[in-house]
């Protein structure tokens, strides 16, 4: 689903991070782990195609996607790649809701309502749906912003610190709500973290230096 080689980066006026080759099958979990510094947001960013890579390859379902050009690389992130941020960037005069809908849309087509409701229910956050974004606290938008990305329907989902700011309980329902719906949709799920909990649940790791 998707694999890297000879990946290589350098931020300008920084030093040239280089990436170990990986790959995530369909289905599948990959932790990208690190200390801070080491280069994790950077990948996270080169393998949504939002920074394209000084030099090496990444293919994402088939495609060698640092040969899209910007627009055919929006419109493929639109379609295949969901994305969970650190901070969320939802739509602020959008509800919670709508939001979701918008992503959907923008993925494979509207969800049917009742879709949205099921996924709301795992992630505990149906009786926000209604509510503006600002209205929730961090580890809610946290939930809301894995609800979108899963309503896109990628093939390839990325997760920067998906759960930095949830408690224990909420960490492992996350934890395990994304891994199921990875295996479930048949998506490749790469997990940035220094979350300590997410090491020891998942045993596909990779330590960048
Ligand atoms: N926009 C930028 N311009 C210049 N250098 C940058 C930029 N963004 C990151 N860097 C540098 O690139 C390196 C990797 O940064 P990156 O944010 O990818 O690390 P990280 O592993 O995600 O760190 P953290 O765990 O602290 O978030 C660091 O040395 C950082 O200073």
């Amino acid at each position: 689903m998707i694999y890297t080689k000879n990946l290589a980066y350098a931020h300008p006026n920084g030093g040239v991070l280089q990436f170990p080759d990986m790959a995530c099958a369909a289905g599948e979990v990959l932790l990208i782990t690190g200390r801070s510094g080491a280069g994790k947001t950077t990948l996270l960013h080169l393998l949504a195609g939002l920074l394209r890579p000084g030099s090496g390859e990444i293919n994402v379902a088939g495609t060698f996607i640092q040969t899209l050009r910007p627009a055919a690389m929006d419109a493929f992130r639109g379609r295949h790649i969901g994305i969970i941020y650190q901070q969320s960037h939802f739509i602020a005069a959008l509800s919670i809701a709508e939001n979701l809908q918008l992503a959907a849309t923008l993925g494979h087509g509207a969800q049917k309502r009742e879709e949205l409701q099921e996924l709301a229910e795992k992630l505990g956050i149906s009786t926000l749906l209604h509510k503006k974004p600002a209205r929730l606290s961090q580890g809610e938008q946290q939930r809301a912003s894995i609800a979108r990305a899963l309503m896109q329907r990628p093939q390839l989902l990325l997760a920067d610190e998906p759960t930095a700011s949830l408690d224990d309980e909420n960490c492992m329902a996350v934890a395990q709500l994304l891994a199921e719906q990875a295996q479930q949709q048949q998506a490749a799920l790469l997990i940035v973290t220094h979350d300590s909990r997410l090491k020891e649940l998942f045993a596909n790791q990779i330590i960048l230096s």
